[in-house]
């Protein structure tokens, strides 16, 4: 009887080559100039073990930055620096059926909280809890996380696509005005903004990505290493968030076609784990209609039916 493990070995590189043509329905995202440089059609997946062993297929060595999959661990350092009160009282715990960047839902309800810290709305309000005396030390902490998380010394922010988002990132302004407009925002926009383009634009590869999951799916504690690294509490908290909101407005769809805890990135990265066992991380430059990665989506499907993997 061949093991789960010995099946991946086996299929995953099959599996990427049959689900990378998927690129074609959807595009590179170009709203950030900068991103639209990708190549639309690789596929990459990594998976980790508790053991830190991989699994790897397709263009694994491709560099790409966090987007909106930073928001998982920022939201977890705003809970370690303030806990759980302080940080819902500025976001709170619904999925909005919107885009990541809709202002719709946010003068619906009083007084004006952002829905859920995965949201563009709800992330720039996390990032201005996080500690530190200016925004060079609260990205310095941010950075310093992800580079525990990853074990990876050498991770760093990629300045272009940092000054592309925060060149045209007009839409991310007037939510961070209106958050500061309802006293939900601590200190200034532009600081703010700052920390929060720069936790976008961490670049990193699918093994950083698969050893940050790796992270989740062990709650809290590096399987690796033995490091505790997150407290049990708030890794439960991001990983319901992911599977209710992790996939923006596709997050039901994926919790029925995948079922694991997932966050995306309109880089095409996707974060996702089978709670203690991997953490996977995957790329797919190519996004569908929802801002997720077409063929990364797809992959995920063949992976998680193929191996039983769904949690409900
Ligand atoms: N969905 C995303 O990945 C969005 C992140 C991106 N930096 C933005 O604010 O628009």
């Amino acid at each position: 009887m061949t093991s789960e493990w010995q099946r991946l070995q086996s299929k995953l590189p099959e599996w990427v080559e049959q689900n990378r043509h998927e690129y074609i329905h959807g595009k590179v995202a170009a709203y950030i100039p900068e991103l639209s440089k990708a190549p639309a059609d690789a596929l990459g997946v990594v998976v980790m073990n508790g053991a830190g062993e991989t699994v790897v297929a397709g263009d694994t060595e491709l560099q790409f930055t966090m987007q909106s999959i930073s928001k998982v661990f920022t939201l977890i350092l705003a809970l370690m620096d303030n806990g759980e009160d302080v940080v819902f009282s500025k976001v709170g715990m619904e999925p909005t059926g919107d885009r990541f960047n809709s202002m719709l839902k946010l003068e619906l309800v009083e007084p004006g909280i952002p829905f859920n810290p995965l949201i563009n709305a709800g992330a720039i309000a996390v990032s201005s809890l996080i500690r530190g005396n200016s925004p060079e030390e609260r990205f310095a902490r941010v950075l310093q996380f992800f580079r525990l998380l990853t074990c990876n010394d050498t991770l760093e922010y990629d300045q272009d696509v940092y000054d592309s988002e925060s060149a045209t990132g007009h839409l991310n302004r007037s939510l961070a005005y209106f958050l500061m407009e309802k006293g939900i925002l601590r200190g200034r926009v532009e600081d703010v903004l700052e920390v929060y383009f720069r936790h976008c634009a961490v670049k990193l590869n699918c093994t950083d990505l698969a050893r940050m999951g790796l992270v989740l799916a062990y709650n809290g504690r590096d399987p690796v290493t033995g490091v505790p690294l997150i407290p049990r509490r708030f890794v439960q908290i991001a990983k319901t968030f992911m599977t209710t909101c992790g996939m923006y407005d596709a997050s039901g769809e994926f919790a029925i076609q995948v079922g694991l805890p997932a966050k995306s990135g309109v880089s095409g990265g996707i974060m996702t784990m089978v709670p203690g066992r991997y953490g996977i991380g995957l790329v797919g430059p190519s996004l569908n209609r929802m801002g997720n990665s077409t063929a990364g989506v797809h992959l995920l499907e063949t992976m998680s039916r193929d191996l039983d993997w769904s949690l409900f």
